[in-house]
């Protein structure tokens, strides 16, 4: 009985927990991000090194959101992450035109993973507050968005700081993984 309760606990809470990577460069805002969906403040941040993993629940879907470290010598760590991952959020800092072709190359790099054949790919275009933050139309050129074939993808505004256009990019996400099942 014990054993019957507890499947079906598990089939009934369990069955829906998608797993989302969130990657971009260095001082992107990815960590500010992660906790102002966690816990809707900012926080003082510091280079990550490593990863931090936090659930979130919305729309009664669990995420298991994980952030990874963005500077150069972590993203080679990445891929040991995207076991598993149902939607990749690429955060990237809109004031930084100067590196958005260094994004460009780690996004088709990851687009190219096994593993993230089947995962959803959210752009946040971050830091809209700051003046002159590139459109996301500018960063859809800039990183060839349409020439995406493979996979399903988005482009979202938005200000980790303030919070604007953080839980229209989950939303999409919500709608385009809830149909599919978790393993
Ligand atoms: N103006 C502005 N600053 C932001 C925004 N989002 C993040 N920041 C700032 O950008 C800096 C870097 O933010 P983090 O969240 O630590 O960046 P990260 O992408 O996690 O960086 P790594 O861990 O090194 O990969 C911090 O000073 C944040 O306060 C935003 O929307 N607007
Ligand atoms: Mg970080």
């Amino acid at each position: 009985m014990g054993a019957m309760f507890s499947k079906f606990w598990f089939m009934l809470f369990s069955a829906k927990e998608y797993k989302i990577v969130v990657v971009g460069l260095d001082n992107a805002g990815k960590t500010t991000t992660l906790y102002k969906l966690h816990l809707g403040e900012v926080v003082t941040t510091n280079p990550t090194v490593g990863s931090n993993v936090e659930e979130l629940v919305y729309k009664n879907i669990r995420f298991e959101v994980w952030d990874l470290g963005g500077q150069e010598r972590l993203r080679t760590s990445w891929a040991t992450y995207y076991g598993g991952t149902h939607a990749v959020i690429a955060v990237i800092d809109s004031s930084d035109r100067a590196r958005i072709s260094i994004m460009k190359d780690e996004l088709f790099r990851l687009l190219g993973h096994d593993d993230l054949q089947h995962s959803v790919i959210l752009v946040f275009a971050n830091k809209q507050d700051i003046k002159d933050a590139m459109t996301p139309a500018e960063i859809t050129d800039a990183l060839s968005l349409h020439s995406i074939k493979n996979h399903d993808w988005h482009i979202q505004a938005c200000c980790a700081v303030s919070g604007e256009g953080l839980y229209d990019g989950l939303g999409w996400i919500a709608s385009r993984v809830s149909g599919k099942a978790s393993t």
